[in-house]
């Protein structure tokens, strides 16, 4: 791949760190949404970074092992797994590996297994459950090519920000635009915390109507309500 490294994405990623994925998930598409099992299993802080990808056959770890050693420090490695339910894709061996290494995190649409171990670890590893059986390592695969990825699209260099509610996918030639749409809803969401927040400490007495949300009465005109 040419040009693997965009401009110092720096700056975006101290933006993408301060807001969460539920309300990149209000302003992007829902194929920029994983399924709902993929989560956290050792969860401590967002997995916010830049993504590198993996696609596995079923059952076969060759390309997870590859990538592993390939990455830079602070890559998240987005791995292709198939749903694949009868083979955990990665434990306590590999997760040690890619943290000494420096990889930040490592989302599987898949199983892995040692969950007491990984629940040791800095790096934040999420997937969609455990399983003591292992996977075998005869390949093929790929590795920062566009996959697809529990549902979401995910390109080698697009970025990613993962907590307790799941994980999105920006893309990163829309990245800015993407960003900029955030920060208006979670500036709007503050703003509606901050006067829940002052209706609930009773500094202001207005009707209920003080703390509905703007749109509300508008749509709930067609019934009469
Ligand atoms: O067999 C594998 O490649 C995965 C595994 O158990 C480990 O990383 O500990
Ligand atoms: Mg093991």
């Amino acid at each position: 791949m040419e040009n693997p490294h965009p401009h110092n994405p720096t700056h975006l990623l101290a933006r993408l760190k301060k807001i969460s994925s539920s309300v990149f998930a209000d302003v992007m598409a829902i194929n920029n949404v994983m399924d709902y099992r993929v989560k956290p299993v050792n969860y401590s802080e967002p997995l916010v970074g830049r993504v590198r990808t993996v696609s596995l056959p079923k059952g076969d770890n060759l390309f997870l092992h590859h990538a592993i050693y390939q990455v830079e420090p602070d890559d998240i490695i987005v791995v292709d797994g198939q749903d694949y339910k009868e083979a955990a894709y990665l434990g306590e061996l590999m997760a040690g590996a890619a943290e000494a290494l420096g990889v930040k995190g490592i989302v599987i649409d898949g199983f892995v297994r040692d969950k007491q171990e990984l629940g040791q670890l800095k790096i934040q590893i999420y997937a969609k459950g455990f399983l003591p059986s292992g996977p075998s390592k005869e390949g093929p695969g790929s590795f920062d090519t566009t996959i697809t990825c529990a549902g979401a699209m995910v390109a080698p260099f697009d970025y990613i920000v993962a907590d307790e509610d799941g994980v999105v996918i920006i893309p990163r030639e829309d990245a800015e635009e993407i960003v900029e749409k955030a920060e208006k809803k979670l500036a709007y969401e503050r703003n509606r915390l901050e006067m829940i927040s002052r209706y609930r400490n009773q500094q202001i007495t207005e009707e209920k109507s003080a703390i509905e949300p703007g749109w509300l009465r508008e749509k709930l005109e067609k019934y009469n309500l």
